[in-house]
């Protein structure tokens, strides 16, 4: 099976500290992947190394064959990489609605958009995305009005209105209650009936609900890959994470 993205090798340096050394990883169309590790295992920097955000040293990131190592973030997201930060990234004083018509690809400028003439393709595309989150109901509301759950899947829309086809969620559970954890959880499982999903997470619980294929990072490097099972059993993973989280979760 080809992969969506590729990364080869990758080595990510900054001011001579190693935060990511020789990390290799596909992912597959339509699957998920639940990268996990520790505090400062180079998590984020490999969702930032892939985007741009953070400059690859050397090695490789393909995405659909082709290599995009160090491209502009612009172009990245343009080819069709999503990516949504730890903290949401919404306009607090616009509409659900509004948040996720500046989204759209192709659109330009908060004004231009807000008052241009909304196509009916356009309004279908944003009640599409709506829909995949849970907003419907929520569409007119402002957005500064809903919770912190809400908020986040408002920038998980946002992210799916500019036409990705893979997905990198970075904590996307951070500060949410259990419902939302939850249906967050369930969101991401039916985004990944057509998108391709990268999500970063500490909750186990959240990662045993929406978990294919797990990939821990420790100190810059993979640790471990493979089923929930494979990973909670893997004697590596539970002296450097997993213990450590059951030491947490009974204290
Ligand atoms: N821009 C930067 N400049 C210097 N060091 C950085 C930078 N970004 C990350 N680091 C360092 O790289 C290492 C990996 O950080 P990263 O944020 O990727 O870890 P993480 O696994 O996402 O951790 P957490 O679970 O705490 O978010 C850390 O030691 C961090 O301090």
């Amino acid at each position: 099976m080809e992969s969506v993205l590729s990364i080869k090798d990758l080595n990510v340096v900054f001011s001579g500290f190693k935060a990511l050394s020789g990390v290799s990883l596909d992912v597959y169309d339509g699957e998920i992947v639940t990268i996990i590790g520790p505090n400062g295992a180079g998590k984020s920097t490999l969702l930032d190394a892939i985007v741009s955000k953070s400059p690859v040293f050397s090695g490789h990131i393909y995405y659909q064959g082709k290599d995009i190592t160090n491209n502009s973030p612009h172009d990245i997201a343009r080819m069709g990489i999503g990516r949504k930060f730890q903290n949401p990234n919404v306009y607090n004083e616009l509409s659900v609605f509004d948040n996720i018509l500046l989204a759209l690809k192709g659109t330009h400028g908060i004004w231009a958009s807000i008052t241009a003439k909304l196509t009916k393709e356009k309004k279908g595309k944003i009640f599409d995305v709506l829909s995949r989150t849970g907003l419907v109901d929520q569409a007119f509301e402002l957005v500064s009005s809903l919770s912190h759950g809400q908020k986040q899947w408002v920038e998980i829309a946002m992210v799916l209105a500019q036409d990705p086809s893979i997905v990198l969620l970075d904590e996307p559970t951070a500060g949410m209650t259990a419902d939302e954890t939850y249906m967050t959880g369930e969101i991401i499982k039916s985004i990944s009936k057509s998108h391709s999903v990268v999500v970063i997470e500490h909750d186990m619980e959240f990662v045993k609900q929406i978990a294919e294929r797990i990939v821990v990072l420790h100190q810059g490097q993979v640790l471990a890959e493979g089923s929930v099972e494979e990973v909670q059993s893997n004697p590596k993973v539970i002296e450097v994470y997993l213990g450590h989280e059951t030491i947490k979760a009974t204290a």
